[in-house]
């Protein structure tokens, strides 16, 4: 067992393509993972940025730099509830033998016009509320007598000032219990750089300098479709030879989980001309489309039949890969000459997902322009014989604890979503591994951040 020394499933970092050279030279010729992820990476470039209200922002990554217009806190404010005192006010000051001062006016937050605070004298102020002129420092309401004489200082400050005098019965430091204008943020600090992730704090930092708008690297809106005439959405009655459509959540979920707008399209059937009008209609709102199923060599493998060469729609290659799960996919661009990358992604839904992890996810991290285009890959050792067709690289599923354990889980099965759910990781063997001998090191691609 070796730390988790982090790599990725960069295409220069594992790839020795000993195994195409196995394969007999009249057969099709069969993608590497490396070459296939490379080929769509190929075209994907960052979206263009663009300028959104602060909540749409969310989640995006900042395209300014963004520097201060103004000051934070924008005025002098009280942190406390209480009295704005002359400190010379306030020396010497005991419950036994308080400062009587004149209370000279009331100051709410977000009060306009303030009263001067003049020797001997005391404007009640709340907090965040602009300290008035003369005053130096704040003495809290439970430093007085609450300005009533009894001393019951949280019903005091609900009620109006009636008294117009208040006791302080300690001394009041200077600037005690004040917020200086700037002390947060001052004019021309740059307060976030491009390139920043925004989340909740962000946005509100936002907010709070008074920006209602910013240029963000956009979202990549997905649209997620599933074929197959034998899907029913969940939750309706599953009649004889259906299954309940699952990838479409499965893929559209993790478009959203990889930082996309994610739309689903689920259930269209085996139709090639539905098919093409389904994708017509969606073209506009997509900046990358994702299908599942129909992509083998079935008679009814509608993407295939709707998309491959020229269909109509645009140009889709479909091919094989050196991979298990995984081994049929297909990569074009579609919609006309500026073009949307399109993956069709096989119908099992291991495969769908695994396809997904690999290679979907890297396009629209690029297309946010993310650091992270890739999983991380650990190494680890498998405490198990595994074995593995030839010339494929597989991926299993299995389960990596944050000390550097790790177990399969499930078997190779491309229909086992229930140990798919289970699984937090990726075992990797390798394409010329045909049996791994239990203790070996393995790369392990981590599914979750
Ligand atoms: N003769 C051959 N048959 C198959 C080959 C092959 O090389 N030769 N490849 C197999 C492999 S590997 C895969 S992967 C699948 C891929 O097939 P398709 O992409 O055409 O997928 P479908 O036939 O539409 O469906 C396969 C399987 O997955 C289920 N499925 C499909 N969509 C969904 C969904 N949205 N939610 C849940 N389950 C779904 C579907 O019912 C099928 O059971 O081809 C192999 N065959
Ligand atoms: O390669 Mo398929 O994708 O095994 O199940």
């Amino acid at each position: 067992m070796t730390g988790p020394t982090e790599r990725t499933t960069d295409p220069a970092a594992c790839c020795d393509g000993t195994a195409d050279q196995a394969s007999p030279v009249a057969a099709p010729r069969m993608w590497t993972v490396d070459e296939h992820l490379a080929d769509v990476l190929a075209g994907v470039t960052v979206l263009p940025a663009i300028e959104l209200q602060l909540l749409d922002a969310q989640g995006c990554r900042l395209d300014e730099d963004v520097v201060a217009t103004g000051d934070l806190p924008p005025f002098d404010n009280s942190s406390m509830d209480g009295y704005a005192v002359r400190t010379a006010d306030t020396v010497g000051a005991t419950g036994e033998y308080p400062s009587v001062l004149t209370v000279v006016g009331d100051i709410a937050a977000g009060a306009g016009e303030l009263p001067k605070v003049g020797p001997g004298q005391a404007a009640r102020i709340m907090t965040g509320a602009p300290m008035p002129p003369g005053a130096e420092a704040v003495a809290p309401v439970e430093w007085t007598d609450g300005g009533t004489g009894t001393g019951r200082a949280a019903e005091a400050m609900t009620a109006p000032v009636a008294d117009e005098e208040v006791r302080v019965l300690r001394p009041v430091a200077p600037g005690a219990h004040i917020r200086r204008r700037g002390s947060d943020i001052a004019t021309g600090d740059r307060i976030l750089d491009a390139g920043t992730l925004l989340g909740p704090t962000q946005l509100g930092l936002l907010a709070a300098v008074g920006r209602g708008s910013v240029r963000v690297r956009p979202r990549p809106r997905v649209v997620v479709l599933s074929t197959g005439s034998e899907l029913v959405q969940p939750g309706e009655p599953v009649g004889p030879g259906q299954i309940s459509d699952s990838n479409s959540f499965t893929l559209t979920a993790a478009a959203l989980d990889a930082g996309a707008v994610a739309y689903r399209v689920g259930g269209v059937p085996d139709d090639a001309a539905v098919l093409r009008a389904v994708l017509e209609d969606q073209l506009g709102r997509a900046d990358l489309i994702v299908t599942s199923g129909g992509v083998s060599v079935g008679a009814y493998d509608v993407v295939k039949e709707a998309l491959q060469g020229d269909g109509g729609a645009g140009s889709v290659d479909f091919r094989k890969l050196r991979m298990q799960p995984g081994k049929p996919q297909g990569f074009g661009m579609i919609g006309g000459p500026a073009g949307i990358p399109l993956l069709a992604l096989p119908g099992n839904p291991v495969s769908a997902y695994i396809s997904f992890e690999l290679f979907v996810r890297p396009v629209i991290r690029t297309m946010l322009g993310a650091p992270d285009v890739h999983r991380p890959v650990v190494r680890a050792v498998c405490p198990v014989e595994l074995r593995s067709p030839a010339g494929r690289r597989q991926f299993l599923r299995g389960r990596y604890t944050p000390d550097g354990r790790l177990e399969p889980v499930g078997g190779e099965g491309s229909h086992l979503v229930g140990a798919l759910a289970r699984a937090n990781c990726l075992i990797t063997v390798p394409e010329e591994v045909t049996v791994l001998p239990a203790g070996t090191e393995v790369d392990v691609v981590l599914l979750t951040a």
